[in-house]
C-alpha cells in the first residue's frame, strides 16, 4: 500500500485526477470506478477542468458505481446513480451508454447484485476505482463486519452512517436502510484502487485502515490485501498516522514518472 500525504483535498484531487488522466492516455476506454459522497469531488473537478481545457480526452472513458441506495423512487436526486451522472458522466461530456450501475429500484435485489458483478466482469473489469472512507472505515457501503470476500449484494445502514448521509436529504428519516454495494471481494478484483480521505473526521479511520490489522471490522483495511491500492489523505486525515514522516519522505524521494 502506498500512503501520499497531501496538503489539503484540492490537492488531493488534482493528484488523482491526473493519475485517472494518464490511464486514459494508456488506455483510452479504461473502466473507472467512481465513489459517491463529498470527498471525491475535487477530483471530479479537477478531471472536468482537464477535458474542458482540452488537455484530456476523456470521451471513451466507462464509467462504473459502487454502490446505490435500495428504494428511493427513479430519478432521485440523491440516487446515486443521479449523482454519479451529475457529478461525473455529463460534466466529462458523457452519456448514459457510457455509465453502468446496479438496480436500486430492481424486485429482484440479488438477482441485480449478481447482475452487476457480472455485467463488470464482462465489462473488462474496473481499471481504477476510487474510494472513499467512511468515519466507521467503510468502503462503498460495506459496513464494519462486512465480509472480506463480499460480493456485491443488499446491506443495511449503520445508525452512523445514516446519520453522515442526512446531510444529502431533507430529513434524516428519508435515509434510506437498505443499499445495494459492490463487495469487498469485488471492489479488490478493481486493478488500482485509489482511496481518497480529506479531513480530521476520517483521521482514526485512515490510522486503522493503514496501520491497524486487516480486519473486516475496519473494511477499508482489505486494501492492505491489493497488490497497487493507493491512500491519498490530506494532512488533517493524515494526523493520526504514526509513520506519516516516513510516508512523506518515501512520496518525495519517488521519481515524477512513476505516479501513484
Ligand atoms: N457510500 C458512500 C461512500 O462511498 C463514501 O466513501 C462515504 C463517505 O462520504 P464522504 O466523502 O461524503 O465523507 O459516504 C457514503 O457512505
Amino acid at each position: 500500500m502506498e500512503v501520499v500525504i497531501v496538503q489539503d483535498a484540492e490537492a488531493g484531487g488534482e493528484l488523482i485526477a491526473e493519475t485517472i488522466a494518464n490511464l486514459l492516455r494508456r488506455k483510452p476506454d479504461a473502466l473507472l470506478g467512481v465513489a459517491t459522497g463529498s470527498t471525491p469531488l475535487p477530483i471530479y473537478q479537477a478531471l472536468t477542468a482537464k477535458v474542458r481545457s482540452g488537455a484530456l480526452d476523456a470521451s471513451g472513458a466507462r464509467i462504473a458505481q459502487l454502490d446505490e441506495y435500495v428504494g428511493l423512487p427513479a430519478g432521485h436526486p440523491e440516487s446515486y446513480r443521479s449523482v454519479v451522472l451529475r457529478e461525473v458522466v455529463e460534466p466529462l461530456g458523457l452519456t448514459e451508454d457510457a455509465f453502468m450501475g446496479p438496480d436500486g429500484a430492481a424486485e429482484d435485489v440479488q438477482a441485480a447484485c449478481e447482475a452487476y458483478d457480472l455485467a463488470l466482469a464482462q465489462a473488462g473489469g474496473v481499471d481504477l476505482q476510487l474510494l472513499g472512507i467512511g468515519t466507521d472505515g467503510h468502503i462503498g457501503f460495506n459496513e464494519p463486519c462486512s465480509s472480506l470476500a463480499s460480493r456485491t449484494r443488499i446491506k443495511t445502514l449503520t445508525r452512523q452512517t445514516r446519520e453522515d448521509n442526512a446531510r444529502f436529504f431533507d430529513s434524516p428519516d428519508e435515509v434510506p436502510h437498505h443499499v445495494i454495494t459492490q463487495g469487498i471481494g469485488t471492489i479488490l478484483e478493481a486493478r488500482h484502487l485509489v482511496l481518497l480521505a480529506t479531513g480530521e473526521g476520517k483521521a482514526e479511520a485512515v490510522a486503522q485502515t493503514v496501520e491497524g490489522p486487516v480486519a473486516a471490522v475496519v473494511p477499508a483495511s482489505a486494501l492492505q490485501l491489493h497488490p497497487h491500492a493507493t491512500v491519498v489523505v490530506d494532512e488533517a486525515a493524515a494526523s493520526k498516522l504514526k509513520l506519516a514522516e516516513y510516508f512523506r519522505a518515501t512520496y518525495a524521494s519517488k521519481p515524477d514518472w512513476q505516479g501513484i
